[in-house]
C-alpha cells in the first residue's frame, strides 16, 4: 500500500506540477535560480525555499524562508512541492532535511488567509496543493529528515510527521501538534492516518480530541519527535543522523524488489489521490478559524 501510495504520489503530482508550470501564476519553477557554490555544491532559490545540494554525500538541504512565520500558502506549497519534485528526480540526491531560516518558527501551518473569503476554485486549488504536499513528502523514495528549530502547529506537524524522522530543538517555548480542533475544525483523516502511525492510537485520540500542543520535551515524551537537541545543533544532528540511515542498504540491497525499490523506474499509478474536493467546499462554506475570518458569523 505504501509503495502504490508512492507511486501514486509521484505521477499524480509530476502531472499537475508540469499543469502549474504552465498555467499557473504560481509558476515555481521559473523562479528557481540555479548557482554552484565550491566543494560539489549546488542551490537554487526561489522566494519562499532555498534547496542546497551536496553532492558529495546526497544530501539536499531543504530551507523554508517565507516570513514571518513559513505559513502555508499556495505559492509555498506549489514551490514546495517542485522543489521536492526536482530532488526527487535528482538521482544523485538520497536524503533531504527539511528545516526552517527563521528564528522561533518552523511552520505556522496552513495559510489562514488562503481559506478566508475564497472562492470554491480556489479552496480546490488550495486544498489539492496541501494533498500534493504531503503525498510528495510522505511518499518521498527519498530519506527524510526534519529538522524541527522551532515551533510545528497544525499544517506544520503535518509536515515534520510526513518525515520519516524528527529531531527538535530541546527549546520548552517551542511547540508541536495537530490543533485543529482547538481552531473550530477537524483534521482530516489523513492528518489523523500519518498522526496515529507516529504516536499510536491512544496518544493521537487525546491529541486530536483536545488539539494538543505539545512542547519541545513533552513532544518527546509522546514520539511525536524522535530526539531533541540543542537548537544550534539541531541541523548538524540531522546531518549525522542522515548519514547513518543513508549507510543502510537501499534499492540495491540483495532480495530488494527491483519493481518495489526503485523510484526511478517508470510505472503506471495503481491508486489515485484522494479526492477531497468536498473538504474544500465545506472549508468555503465554514466561517472557520474565527480569529482571522472578518465575514464569520
Ligand atoms: C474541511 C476543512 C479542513 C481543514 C483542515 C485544516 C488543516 C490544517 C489546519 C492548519 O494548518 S490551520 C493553521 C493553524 N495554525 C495555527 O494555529 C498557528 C497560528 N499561529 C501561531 O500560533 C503563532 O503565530 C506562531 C506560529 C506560534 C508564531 O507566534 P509569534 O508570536 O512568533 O508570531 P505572531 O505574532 O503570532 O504571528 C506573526 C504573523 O504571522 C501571522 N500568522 C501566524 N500564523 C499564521 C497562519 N497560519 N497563516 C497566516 N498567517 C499567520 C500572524 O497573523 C502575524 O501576522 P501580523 O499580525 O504580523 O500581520
Amino acid at each position: 500500500m505504501a509503495t502504490l501510495l508512492k507511486h501514486s504520489a509521484k505521477y499524480a503530482l509530476s502531472g499537475r506540477l508540469a499543469r502549474l508550470c504552465v498555467h499557473s501564476r504560481h509558476g515555481g519553477l521559473q523562479c528557481l535560480q540555479p548557482c554552484l557554490l565550491p566543494h560539489q555544491r549546488s542551490a537554487s532559490t526561489g522566494s519562499k525555499i532555498l534547496v542546497e545540494m551536496d553532492n558529495s554525500t546526497g544530501i539536499a538541504v531543504l530551507t523554508m524562508k517565507s516570513p514571518p512565520v513559513n505559513s502555508l500558502s499556495l505559492d509555498f506549497l506549489t514551490e514546495f512541492s517542485i522543489s521536492l519534485e526536482k530532488l526527487e528526480l535528482d538521482r544523485g540526491c538520497r536524503g533531504v532535511i527539511l528545516t526552517s531560516a527563521l528564528p522561533k518558527i518552523f511552520s505556522a501551518g496552513l495559510d489562514i488567509m488562503e481559506m478566508c473569503g475564497k472562492s470554491p476554485e480556489h479552496c480546490g486549488e488550495f486544498w489539492k496543493a496541501v494533498q500534493e504536499m504531503w503525498l510528495r513528502l510522505y511518499g518521498s523514495s527519498m530519506i527524510t529528515i526534519a529538522a524541527i528549530n522551532g515551533s510545528s502547529p497544525a499544517g506544520g506537524c503535518l509536515m515534520a510527521l510526513a518525515c520519516d524522522y524528527r529531531i527538535m530543538a530541546e527549546n520548552p517555548k517551542y511547540s508541536i501538534g495537530l490543533n485543529e480542533t482547538q481552531l473550530g475544525i477537524v483534521a482530516p483523516f489523513w492528518f489523523k492516518d500519518t498522526l496515529v502511525n507516529t504516536v499510536g492510537n491512544r496518544v493521537a485520540e487525546l491529541s486530536l480530541q483536545l488539539g494538543l500542543l505539545y512542547s519541545a520535551p513533552d513532544a518527546l515524551r509522546t514520539g511525536l519527535v524522535d530526539l531533541l537537541v540543542p537548537e544550534d545543533k539541531v541541523l548538524s544532528t540531522a546531518s549525522q543522523t542522515m548519514t547513518q540511515w543513508l549507510a543502510i542498504p537501499g534499492e540495491n540491497a540483495i532480495g530488494s524488489n527491483p519493481r518495489v525499490s526503485s523510484s526511478k523506474v517508470d510505472l503506471t499509478p495503481k491508486v489515485h489521490m484522494v479526492d477531497l474536493s468536498h473538504s474544500s467546499e465545506s472549508m468555503c462554506s465554514l466561517n472557520w478559524i474565527p480569529w482571522t475570518c472578518s465575514n464569520r458569523a
